[in-house]
């Protein structure tokens, strides 16, 4: 089977520079040579070519919308066409704004998927209840049906239609959520393991429930969103918005492991992976952690 990589070096989602650098950094450390020793054949796409568009003002409290907007309808185009030609679709991001477009794309070539979000944050803030205007904590609320009518549309994504449910997502790391992502969660009874489900219940429990609730006949598409803040930041320091008490690499790792035994892993995201963010030796534990979780998702066995 393939499998189909792109670089998608954009980080206008968020304010700190150097989430661009997230693809080369990943690819420097090795991930896509890593890959190459399951039985993957690996189609490199490159980079996505990002845009800058000058003079891009907020709408509302919403930062760079343009930029942001323009930067995931081409990601939406490429993923799609990557999915339709049959390649398990690995994006590298990039700031997690990126998986907009990437389960947007995902969803016109497969549209019964479900969401996998592993992350310490919900990113399901809408524009109105956003506390930094930052889009990267947002992609979830401009792709879920549920949430269309709570805002008005955001300047740069009239290509945008929701394609999501709520019931399709299944958030698993959580230790950072905002008041209206508590309320939305609540309100649309998310399934939400955070690290106090996961403490309680241990991860083996806890990707039982998620897997058996999210799609109990195992039959549909999987969207993996992996945001690397998701883990410890001791494991993956080199990230824009750390929060202690994350999940360890033997948590990620079986997280990965228990979605490869599924086999209907469609397409991955790895986001906000931030080199100017931390030491050389940071850069270097970081990228190490998500290869050697990662990998995981392409069938690399502990046991050997
Ligand atoms: N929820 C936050 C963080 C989003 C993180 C996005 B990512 O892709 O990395 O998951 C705001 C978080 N907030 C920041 C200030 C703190 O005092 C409280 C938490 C937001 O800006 O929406
Ligand atoms: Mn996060
Ligand atoms: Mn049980
Ligand atoms: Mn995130």
């Amino acid at each position: 089977s393939k499998v189909g990589i792109l670089g998608i070096p954009f980080s206008k989602g968020q304010p700190k520079g150097g989430a661009e650098m997230g693809p080369e950094i990943l690819r420097r450390a090795g991930l896509v040579s890593r890959i190459k020793r399951f039985d993957y054949q690996v189609v490199d796409h490159g980079d996505i070519e990002i845009e800058s568009i000058p003079g891009d003002k907020p709408d509302g409290n919403v930062k760079n919308p343009r930029s942001v907007g323009r930067a995931n309808k081409k990601i939406s185009d490429k993923v799609a066409s990557i999915v339709k030609s049959k390649e398990l679709c690995l994006n590298l991001g990039g700031d997690h704004s990126i998986a907009i477009g990437s389960i947007h794309g995902h969803c016109r070539a497969e549209p019964g998927l479900v969401v996998v979000w592993v992350d310490a944050h919900a990113d399901i803030n809408t524009p109105l209840s956003s506390p930094s205007g930052n889009m990267h904590g947002m992609p979830l609320s401009l792709l879920v049906k549920e949430l269309a009518d709570r805002f008005s549309p955001v300047e740069g994504f009239d290509w945008c239609k929701p394609c999501i449910h709520v019931r399709d997502i299944v958030y698993i790391g959580l230790r950072d959520v905002d008041e209206g992502e508590r309320w939305i969660i609540d309100q649309f009874g998310i399934p939400a393991y955070s690290m106090q489900e996961i403490d309680k219940m241990g991860i083996k429990e806890v990707m039982h429930h998620a897997l058996k609730n999210l799609d109990p006949n195992g039959t549909r598409p999987i969207h993996l969103s992996f945001d690397v803040d998701g883990l410890d930041p001791t494991i993956t320091p080199s990230t824009g918005t750390p929060v202690l008490g994350g999940l360890n690499i033997r948590e990620g790792q079986y997280i990965m492991e228990e979605l490869a035994n599924t086999g209907r892993l469609s397409a991955i995201d790895i986001v906000e992976v931030n080199p100017l963010l931390g030491s050389e030796k940071d850069n270097m534990v970081t990228a190490e952690t998500t290869i050697s979780v990662i990998e995981k998702c392409f069938g690399s066995k502990r046991g050997g």
